[in-house]
């Protein structure tokens, strides 16, 4: 589903004419598997987030190679990364990122009008997705009328809403409190195995690392598999 191959990335940091090269991916090599939940835990600034970037071909590497579904990303033009994104990956992040001007349900369906999907289509798709994550009774809510809670699960759905293969997941619960924390967690553990979504979760947090099939610690600019849980 997901084969990384030597990925290597640096960046130019500081002025021009005496810029430092920071090496931050030094060689990654890791396979993913449809309807796996992996967790990528690593220290501050170990690299997490630029690999993600990479993934989503949001982000040029250096060198190597990207293969989602067989085929090559890290070459494609930003056009073609743009709409390779929106059928193969929903994204989480940490602060939500929820359009404030939109309600629960326009929040969700974005992604599908992106897509070009018809209203009639597009409204059933979104009441059973609140239904699956729990959001019916707020659908008419705007993301500042929600908890941390409730707007992650917006933007799960929202993450979901086109049937993506694949969900980047990046600090999903950094903002929540710890009991929200494992309400989330479990969410996504039961959409995972009720569509066999694959997730691929970054996190500096060992607890929420845990709940993956398998974790891949990124240290130094390298990715080493840490352990593998029996699913
Ligand atoms: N656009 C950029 N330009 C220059 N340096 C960058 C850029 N993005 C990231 N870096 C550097 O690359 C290194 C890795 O950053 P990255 O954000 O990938 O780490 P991370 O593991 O996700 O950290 P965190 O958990 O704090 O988000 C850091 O040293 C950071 O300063």
């Amino acid at each position: 589903m997901i084969t990384v191959q030597s990925l290597h990335h640096a960046f130019l940091i500081g002025k021009k004419g005496k810029e430092k090269k920071v090496d931050v991916l030094k060689g990654i090599n890791f396979d993913v598997q449809q309807g796996e939940i992996v967790s990528i835990v690593g220290k501050s600034g170990s690299g997490k987030s630029t690999l993600l970037q990479v993934i989503a071909g949001f982000l040029k590497p250096n060198a190597g190679s990207v293969y989602v579904n067989g085929t090559e990303t890290a070459a494609f033009t930003e056009k073609q990364s743009a709409a390779f994104r929106l059928d193969h990956f929903g994204f989480i992040f940490q602060n939500f990122q929820l359009l404030p001007g939109q309600n629960v349900v326009e929040n969700i369906e974005l992604p599908l009008k992106l897509k070009g999907v018809s209203p009639v289509i597009r409204q059933k798709k979104v009441q059973d997705m609140l239904k699956r994550v729990g959001l019916t009774e707020v659908a008419d809510h705007y993301p500042n009328e929600l908890s941390g809670g409730q707007q992650q699960r917006v933007s799960i759905a929202r993450a979901m809403i086109t049937d993506p293969p694949i969900v980047l997941a990046d600090e999903p619960t950094g903002s929540l409190d710890m009991q929200t924390e494992q309400e989330i967690l479990q969410l996504m553990q039961q959409l995972n195995r009720e569509s066999n979504v694959t997730f691929i979760i970054i996190t500096h947090d060992e607890e929420v690392a845990s709940i993956a099939d398998r974790i891949l610690r990124m240290t130094d600019g390298l990715l080493t598999e840490e352990m593998q849980h029996v699913i």
